[in-house]
């Protein structure tokens, strides 16, 4: 292994379900082992098979998997005081997995031994080594976890390092220093890494970080800087408490940053995509602040940041977001100016002149939408629709004579009726249809007056509906946004409307979004 060169090792599968909110089945846990493994990283750790039936199951099915590089590892503790190592019933379960690579967890801390193992501290010594030792005479590599290692290490250095030894000794493979309780702060304990690589040598030491003191990327890294040459953590930092190093942050800083590489330092540009599948998997929303692959990583508000990214991008870009998957966003709002109109317009697939006249005006408009409540950010389509509006470039599709809803409790049940006429060609539909929820007979009752002469609007449907009231402590007559996500089988969109009726803001928003499907299907 070269200088340069560091192994990924995953935890998403073990430590990760650790974290509060996140399980995943059997077939979940196959899939990710089979995309960690597409994607190139060295060592998945699939589970603890000596906690449960789970993950019992899942190495009896993962040794069907063929995988083209990395190595299934499954965790494990150390033997329980006082019984042989080959007599050890949760050994006995790890070596039942099958699996080529096992990593045990043993105690580094002498307050865990003595109060929580209540053991003697040679008695812990001799489990380490001989648990290792005896699954590597099974044939298994095996990478030792010190668990609070940091901890340990400060309480009582020379016995932390005769913990490592001991591993050594039995034959691991990896010392991997943990901070268990995620406590370190980052020159304390890249100092520490780097005497412990002095004494053990970089290609024996790896680490472990969590995120208590929202350090765990930046903890990674310094164990790396330290000289450690193993790195473990998981996919969006899922993980015990507040989780753990997040790989998906670990991973380009490492590679685009350290002048570090890995195997998958190939595929980092799948980074934003294997992020958004494992939150997928966990029934998670995507968090947009997420560095390198979020939907905000590379979105800029600020009008000086948008012309001036658009001279220079990378005056206010740290990386060129391709490297990752992500791409640059320009978002409108009332702090835009005509650099990031322009850009955004672009963006729209809307040429506009950023010296002319219909600039000035456009953001004028804008702004004083904004202050009345309006927000484009996460309405693409409104905006589109507003752009083309204001350059005389837009089409009317339908115009709308009425509508009315109704909203009925009745034998327990909740009926909403909607009644909308529109004219479509100087012909006039009237329909009429119910749901059980106002906005989706809204929904139903235009989309069907509209389907006789727009019969590709059966394409779309509604996917997520936000309302927020403005102007806090208006109460009921406080004005209220809706936000409107819509998809087809291409494209999901947003469209936003504003009004002091909630049915209104809806009505608005749902016009928009079928409006702007029309313009999709002519385009
Ligand atoms: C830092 C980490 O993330 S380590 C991984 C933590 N993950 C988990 O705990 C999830 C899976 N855990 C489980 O399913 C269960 O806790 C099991 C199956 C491992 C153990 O369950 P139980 O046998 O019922 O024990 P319980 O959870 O109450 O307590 C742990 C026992 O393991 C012992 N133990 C803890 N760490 C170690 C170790 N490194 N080596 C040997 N024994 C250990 C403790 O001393 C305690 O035994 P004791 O009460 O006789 O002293
Ligand atoms: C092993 C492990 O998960 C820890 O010490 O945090």
């Amino acid at each position: 292994m070269n200088t340069t060169e560091v192994k990924i090792y995953d935890t998403t599968l073990r430590d990760g379900t650790q974290g509060e909110g996140i399980s995943f089945s059997v077939t979940d846990k196959l899939l990710i082992a089979e995309r960690l493994d597409a994607f190139g990283v060295d060592y998945i750790e699939g589970g603890f098979p000596g906690s449960n039936p789970r993950d019992i199951t899942f190495f009896a099915e993962a040794k069907k998997l063929k995988l083209k590089h990395a190595k299934l590892a499954a965790f494990g503790a150390t033997r329980r005081a006082g019984v042989k190592a080959s007599a050890d019933a949760q050994l006995a379960t790890l070596l039942d997995s099958g699996m080529p690579v096992m990593t045990i967890v043993g105690k580094t801390w002498d307050l865990h031994v003595t109060e929580i193992l209540r053991t003697t501290l040679e008695e812990n010594l001799a489990m380490i080594e001989d648990s290792v030792r005896y699954l590597v005479s099974q044939g298994r590599e095996v990478i030792y976890d010190a668990e609070h290692f940091f901890d340990g290490y400060r309480s009582d250095p020379d016995y932390a390092f005769k913990t490592l030894a001991a591993a050594l000794r039995g034959g691991a493979s990896n010392l991997t220093l943990c901070d268990t309780n995620g406590g370190s702060l980052v020159n304390d304990f890249q100092d520490i890494v780097t005497k412990a690589v002095a004494e053990f040598g970089g290609d024996k030491v790896g680490v472990h970080t969590h995120n208590d003191s929202g350090l765990g990327v930046a903890l990674a890294l310094a164990g790396v800087a330290g000289g450690a040459t193993l790195v473990q953590g998981t996919a969006n930092g899922y993980g015990e408490r507040t989780g753990n190093a997040n790989l998906i942050t670990v991973l380009p800083s490492l590679f685009l940053k350290m002048g570090k590489t890995a195997h998958c330092a190939a595929n980092l540009k799948q980074l934003r995509e294997l992020s958004l599948y494992f939150d997928e998997l966990a029934n998670l929303r995507p968090d947009t602040k997420m560095p390198y692959v979020g939907a905000s990583a590379f979105a800029h508000k600020g009008g000086l940041h948008a012309n001036a990214a658009q001279k220079v991008k990378s005056s206010y870009e740290h990386i060129d977001p391709a490297l990752v998957g992500n791409h640059t966003r320009v978002l409108v709002s009332d702090m835009a100016g005509r650099s990031s109109v322009a850009m955004k317009a672009r963006e729209l697939g809307i040429e506009i002149d950023e010296k002319g006249p219909e600039i000035k005006k456009l953001i004028e408009e804008l702004k004083e939408l904004e202050f009345t409540g309006y927000e484009f950010e996460a309405a693409d389509a409104s905006l589109k629709l507003l752009i083309s509006g204001s350059l005389g470039q837009s089409k009317s599709f339908f115009e709308v004579e009425n509508y009315r809803v109704i909203v009925e409790h009745h034998g327990g049940q909740l009926f909403a009726e909607a009644t909308v006429k529109v004219t479509v060609n100087g012909e006039s539909h009237h329909t009429v249809a119910e749901a059980t929820g106002p906005v989706s007979a809204l929904d139903k009752a235009l989309r069907s007056a509209l389907s006789a002469a727009y019969p590709r609007l059966s394409e779309m449907k509604l996917l997520d509906y936000k309302v927020r009231i403005l102007e806090n402590g208006l109460g009921a007559n406080a004005r209220t946004r809706v936000l409107i996500e819509s998809a087809d089988a291409d494209h999901v969109w947003g469209t936003v409307g504003v009004s002091d009726n909630i049915i209104e803001a809806s009505w608005e928003a749902l016009c928009d979004a079928v409006t702007y499907k029309l313009t999709q299907i002519e385009a």
